[in-house]
Parts: structure tokens; C-alpha cells; sequence
């Protein structure tokens, strides 16, 4: 069996919808057991016991969220050169742009050596008042639907051992 950790940040739903419809998609395999994960609730240990990780997060201010920082500041070190080729794929959820989460998270996987396999997935909620940006996220289902493939293709490869 082989497991896939989804860790993720949201502050008004976007992210979260985004990490349970990828999780759902890889639930679909059943030859991997996903854990679904706040950032505030793992650490080294979770990502060295995973096989392949998702990483999702809001875009704030151009950025990764801090919460999803503050798991990468507690565990680069501890499993620096213990995760080298393992798979990874990154989703952020953004109001216009997002580009600065997807390259910040892609730099630090980097560092680990994690082998990207697919392309950032950005969603964009177009959110541009304060009222709207702080108002719930209800996500629109093709762009879950996308979350869900990118899901449904990590834990495929995983149980094919093709990664
Ligand atoms: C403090 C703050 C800063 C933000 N900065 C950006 C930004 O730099 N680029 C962007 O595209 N969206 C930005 N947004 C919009 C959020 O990315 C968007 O609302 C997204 O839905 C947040 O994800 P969540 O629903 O999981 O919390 C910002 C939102 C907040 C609250």
C-alpha cells in the first residue's frame, strides 16, 4: 500500500474544496491510502511515512499561504535528502493570478528533489473586492473536476510504481 499525503491551507474554502476534490479522485485507487491534512496538523514524519504529496494553498499577497510555509519551515531540514524522487503536484487557488504560490512551493519541492509531475494547477476565483475576496469560495465543478484528475492520476501512478 502506498499513501498519498494532500496537505493544505484555506482561509475561505477555495483551497479546501480544491485538496478534498483531489483527495476524493486519488480515493478512487484503491492501492493508495490518502491522508487529507491541514498544514497546522503535520510535519517531517508525515511527509517521510508518504509515498507522494500534493501540495495546495491559497495565493496571498503573491505568495504561498503562511500556514503552508510555517510546514515547510518545520520540515525542510528534518527530511532534507530523505524524500529525493518522490512525486509531488501543486494546486493553488488565487483571486487573478497565483502564479507566486504555484513557483514558491515548486522552489522548496526543488530543494527536496520531489519529481513534479504535472503542471501547477491554478484556479482562479476572480474574487476582486474585499467583500468578494472574503466571502466563501464555492468553486465551479469542471475546475474540481480538474483537482479530482490531478488526484486521480498521482495515486494512478503511484499504484503503477511508474513515478
Ligand atoms: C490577504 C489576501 C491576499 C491575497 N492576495 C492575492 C494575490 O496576491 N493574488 C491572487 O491572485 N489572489 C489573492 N488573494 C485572493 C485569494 O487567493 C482567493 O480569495 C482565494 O480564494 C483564497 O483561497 P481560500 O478560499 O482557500 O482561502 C488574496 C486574498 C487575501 C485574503
Amino acid at each position: 500500500m502506498k499513501t498519498l499525503l494532500v496537505v493544505f491551507h484555506s482561509q475561505t474554502g477555495g483551497a479546501a474544496a480544491m485538496a478534498e476534490a483531489a483527495a476524493r479522485g486519488a480515493g478512487d485507487e484503491p492501492l493508495v491510502t490518502v491522508r487529507l491534512c491541514h498544514a497546522d496538523s503535520v510535519g517531517p514524519a508525515d511527509l517521510l511515512a508518504a509515498d507522494a504529496y500534493l501540495f495546495v494553498t491559497p495565493e496571498y499577497l503573491g505568495a504561498m499561504a503562511g500556514r503552508l510555509k510555517d510546514f515547510f519551515d518545520r520540515s525542510y531540514y528534518p527530511v532534507l535528502d530523505r524524500l529525493n524522487g518522490r512525486p509531488y503536484a501543486v494546486l493553488v487557488c488565487a483571486g487573478s493570478d497565483g502564479q507566486g504560490a504555484a513557483r514558491q512551493v515548486m522552489r522548496i519541492a526543488t530543494g527536496w528533489r520531489l519529481k513534479a509531475v504535472a503542471e501547477p494547477l491554478i484556479v482562479c476565483t476572480r474574487a476582486q473586492t474585499p467583500e468578494a475576496i472574503l466571502a466563501p469560495k464555492i468553486l465551479a465543478a469542471d475546475d474540481l473536476d480538474r483537482c479530482a484528475e490531478v488526484g486521480a492520476a498521482l495515486a494512478a501512478g503511484l499504484a503503477l510504481g511508474i513515478y
